[in-house]
């Protein structure tokens, strides 16, 4: 099969288990968990690499920002064969009880991106896989780490002016928290019938300003890699263990 336009990919390079994240810099911050990592390809958003982990070889691709090129990314893959997926990503909460560097275990997103819209009506729902899903959860629930199973809302505007009322409508609807991806990624998924599921590291504290929080956060190199790496670790433990 030619190589795919925009993650650069042939099938031969792509494991039927794969991990996704936003930031390509987190593609290599993954794979110190694998061992015979090999650099894949670089275009655009989509840096790739591929490793293994107990004798199952794992493919590791970033999908940039937002849905559009998130559901690029897992069109091609799914085309080269990739067939269990776990988004590794970051959020914003929308729970007090939700610290920086804790889990959130997407069971469901709410579908506020324009991506999946192109594809189903609003009524469809996402749904993460329940295999995967549950592969996450007894992964955290053997660790001393705090972790949140519910759902998530993914959405297409970082900077909006109400961006308070928004967060706090879905805060009083029990949302966990927000990210830009995991609902186009579950919607797609499903109707290309691959398992796909999704665990974000909280890197914005409820009420707090989305931009300061991002960049408190990203000078708390500590806080982020803990939560970033136990994300990773929960994601290769749930596609190495429960997926057959
Ligand atoms: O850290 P990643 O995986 O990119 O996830 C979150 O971070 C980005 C916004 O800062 C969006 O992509 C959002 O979904
Ligand atoms: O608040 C946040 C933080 C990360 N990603 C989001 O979508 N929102």
């Amino acid at each position: 099969m030619m190589v795919q336009p925009h993650i650069l990919l042939t099938p031969e390079q792509v494991s039927e288990r794969v991990i996704l994240c936003g930031d390509p810099a987190r593609v290599n911050r993954i794979a110190v968990l694998l061992s015979d990592v090999k650099p894949l390809a670089s275009n655009r958003e989509f840096t790739s690499v591929t490793g293994e982990l107990h004798g199952k070889r794992i493919t590791v691709c970033s999908t940039g920002i937002g849905a559009p090129s998130a559901i690029i990314a897992l069109e091609e893959l799914v085309k080269c064969g990739a067939k269990y997926i776990v988004r590794v990503g970051s959020a914003g909460a929308y729970q007090s009880h939700i610290a920086l560097g804790d889990l959130i275990i997407a069971e469901a997103a709410v579908r506020d991106d324009g991506g999946s819209a192109s594809y189903v009506p609003s009524n469809f729902p996402a749904l993460a896989n329940r295999q995967l899903v549950n592969g996450l959860c007894d992964f955290m629930h053997h660790q001393a780490e705090n972790y949140h199973c519910g759902l998530v809302r993914s959405h297409d505007s970082f900077y909006i002016d109400n961006e308070l009322d928004v967060c706090r409508k879905w805060h009083h609807l029990g949302v966990l928290g927000a990210d830009m991806e995991t609902a186009a990624l579950l919607t797609v998924g499903r109707l290309r019938h691959v398992a796909v599921a999704s665990v974000l590291n909280n890197v914005v504290l409820y009420g707090e300003d989305v931009a300061q929080g991002i960049n408190d956060y990203v000078s708390a190199e500590k806080a982020m890699m803990h939560g970033e790496l136990l994300a990773a670790r929960a994601a290769l433990a749930a596609l190495v263990n429960h997926c057959s």
